[in-house]
């Protein structure tokens, strides 16, 4: 008898989101989705994330007729205030002067959709990030290698922003942008087991 696992389709164009999900080893199809990303001001940043992670898998889900599709959504969240991707340069400079030299929260959401069934799991993951204290000419610097524009907040952990990061308290991957632990377990509770 064979058994036919759910094939798995990721929702996202984010490269280091395929990266984190080609490291566990399992074959997946990758679909970015094109969803409106606007959402009432006053959601607070973890129903913020769920409910753009739900909206990405159900969109990409809508065009699938099976299959398990994971999408996914990061914010950094300081004084209350969420922060998406820089629009420019400018904005960049702007977002880390705010985050140099202090704290912040990462929140990602994560949900898994089941494209035949409709069933779901959603959920989020919050990680604390301090940033050392910066100069304005090293954030000049920092937003001019280009690094700083796709990314939430206008850094990443995983380049050469690993080097303004003394300590996370939390779970690492989930700054990067996909929870793992959270993958594992939704994606378990929907019949695709990682070990
Ligand atoms: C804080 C932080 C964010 N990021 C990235 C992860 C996400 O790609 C991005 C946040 O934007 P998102 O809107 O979550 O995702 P995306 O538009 O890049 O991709 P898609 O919607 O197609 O899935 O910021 C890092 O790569 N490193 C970091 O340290």
């Amino acid at each position: 008898m064979t058994i036919k696992t759910k094939p798995l389709v990721l929702a996202s164009g984010s490269p280091r989101r395929r990266e984190l999900l080609a490291q566990l080893g399992l074959s997946f199809e990758v679909r970015p989705s094109d969803v409106d990303e606007s959402l009432d001001p006053e959601t607070a940043p973890a129903q913020a994330v769920e409910t753009l992670a739900l909206r990405k898998a159900r969109a990409v889900a809508a065009e699938c007729s099976e299959g398990l599709v994971i999408g996914s959504d990061t914010v950094v969240v300081i004084d209350g205030e969420i922060l998406g991707k820089p629009r420019d340069a400018k904005e960049a400079e702007a977002m880390l002067r705010r985050l140099a030299g202090r704290t912040h929260r990462v929140y990602t959401g994560l949900a898994v959709v089941d494209a035949e069934t409709g069933a779901c799991r959603v959920g989020h993951s919050v990680t604390a990030v301090r940033m050392s204290a910066l100069t304005d000419a090293e954030i000049r610097r920092y937003v001019a290698t280009g690094e700083p524009m796709d990314k939430a907040g206008a850094y990443a952990i995983q380049g050469i922003g690993a080097t303004l990061i003394p300590h996370i308290e939390g779970d690492y991957f989930t700054v990067v942008g996909l929870p793992l632990f959270l993958l594992r377990r939704f994606l378990g509770e929907m019949g695709v087991h990682i070990l």
